[in-house]
């Protein structure tokens, strides 16, 4: 089925229309340090305004704890957006209370506000539908229309994602409509070796993907924080590093499933173990069997895969035909921790066939380690809706565009 395009809202111009982003963007002490979700939002933004609509951009950002937090304010995002923009932006200090209201009333037609982040609101991301759909109520009080763009959390059953764009009439954005284009030339028939590179923290989202990547990949090459898990299910020690305990099994099971199906899983053989999680702590290059158990000042925390395993990622990624790259190979916001992110990116650029790389930190640290977006087959605003796109999934918040 085809996504819902904007041109099936028909005429925009004095119209409310609520926009879905994902803004979800790395900050430091305030300051947004990557703007590529910012910049890859442009285009609607840009489209809706020059339709003279009124836009209402919201979005997430981080994971709050369901209460306002400013260490998760979208505040710098709006002032960001407003440099990008060239133009005003009006930010709303909540989300659907007065300030938000005030916001939208006081739109004129082309002009844009963004809203407070989502997930001040336990309701936002709540496991029950009755809260998300009182809160996608009040959302939808703020807009005529919902345009949906938030590519990055097409994967979330969440009220702004999915109760919200059935509340009202509703279309894909065009940040959505592109990613699609690419992925999938990634599912229908990807030239072969196809690889799967992950890593990054978010280890119990994406572990669960693998099993249904196993069936469609040859290789999966696995960095990042989720390695110790594998690690740890082959009964070696990893010291304080990131653990799933409660995915052991799991990850055993695709350990056998995938020697079965004759996929390869490629593990570190070696890591860089550091003394703490710092940028300035002292560390070491170790075998992969050779942690020992024990907290970080004595056994050390791995962040990052050593030499040895990033030149053999390297080899496999810059001999594939298609590679799907999610999750830093380590803390490559410490500079001491970002060789083998650094490595891999290379790697991908040499693809001679489809290099994408995916996820809010991953493209980020890939710019921030000096590559061009334009150096890779495509950069993908999502890490996880990617992932799930790729196992062939039912995504919640495309469904409800048509898709
Ligand atoms: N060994 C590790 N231990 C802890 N964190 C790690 C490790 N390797 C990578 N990370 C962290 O993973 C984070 C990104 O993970 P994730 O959010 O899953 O990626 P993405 O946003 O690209 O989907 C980065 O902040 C990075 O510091
Ligand atoms: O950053 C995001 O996902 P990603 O890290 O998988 O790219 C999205 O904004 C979704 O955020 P979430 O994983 O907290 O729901």
């Amino acid at each position: 089925m085809a996504l819902r395009t904007i041109e099936s809202l028909g005429e925009l111009a004095g119209r409310r229309v609520i926009l879905r982003c994902d803004l979800n963007v790395p900050l430091s002490d305030g300051q947004v340090t990557d703007d590529g979700r910012i910049r890859a939002s442009l285009p609607t933004i840009n489209a809706l305004v020059h339709r003279g609509a009124r836009v209402v951009v919201i979005s997430h950002l981080g994971r709050p704890d369901g209460e306002p937090d400013s260490r998760y304010s979208l505040r710098p995002v709006a002032q960001r957006m407003s440099e990008l923009l060239g133009a005003p932006v009006t930010f709303a200090s909540d989300t659907v209370g007065s300030a938000a209201r005030e916001a939208v009333d006081g739109l004129e037609d082309g002009q844009v506000a963004v809203l407070e982040n989502l997930r001040f609101s336990p309701d936002e991301t709540s496991k029950n539908a009755d809260d998300r759909a009182r809160f996608a109520g009040r959302l939808a009080e703020l807009g005529d229309v919902v345009v949906s763009d938030g590519f990055g959390v097409v994967h979330r059953k969440q009220a702004s994602v999915y109760e919200l764009v059935q509340s009202l009439p509703s279309a894909a954005g065009s940040l959505i409509a592109a990613e699609l284009d690419v992925l999938d030339r990634l599912t229908e028939k990807p030239e072969r070796p196809y690889t799967v590179v992950l890593g990054g923290s978010k280890v119990s989202d994406k572990l669960g993907v693998i099993a249904h990547l196993l069936p469609r990949v040859d290789r999966l090459l696995v960095g990042g924080g989720m390695l110790f898990t594998f690690l740890k299910a082959q009964g070696h020690e990893i010291g304080a590093s990131l653990l799933e305990e409660d995915q052991l099994e799991t990850v055993r099971g695709y350990l056998a499933e995938a020697e079965q199906r004759g996929v390869e899983i490629v593990l570190p053989t070696d890591v860089v173990v550091a003394e703490a999680f710092a940028a300035d702590a002292p560390h070491t290059v170790q075998a992969a069997d050779a942690l020992t158990a024990g907290p970080a000042g004595e056994a050390g925390i791995g962040l990052d895969i050593g030499p040895e395993t990033a030149a053999r990622f390297a080899e496999l990624i810059a001999s594939s035909k298609t590679v799907f790259w999610n999750g830093p190979m380590g803390v490559f916001e410490f500079p001491a921790f970002a060789a083998g992110t650094k490595t891999v990116a290379e790697a991908l650029t040499r693809v001679d066939g489809l290099g994408v790389v995916g996820g809010g930190d991953s493209a980020a640290a890939v710019r921030a380690l000096g590559f061009r977006d334009e150096q890779f087959g495509h950069v993908s605003t999502g890490g996880g809706a990617s992932l799930e796109f790729l196992e062939g999934k039912k995504l919640p918040g495309l469904e409800v565009l048509g898709w």
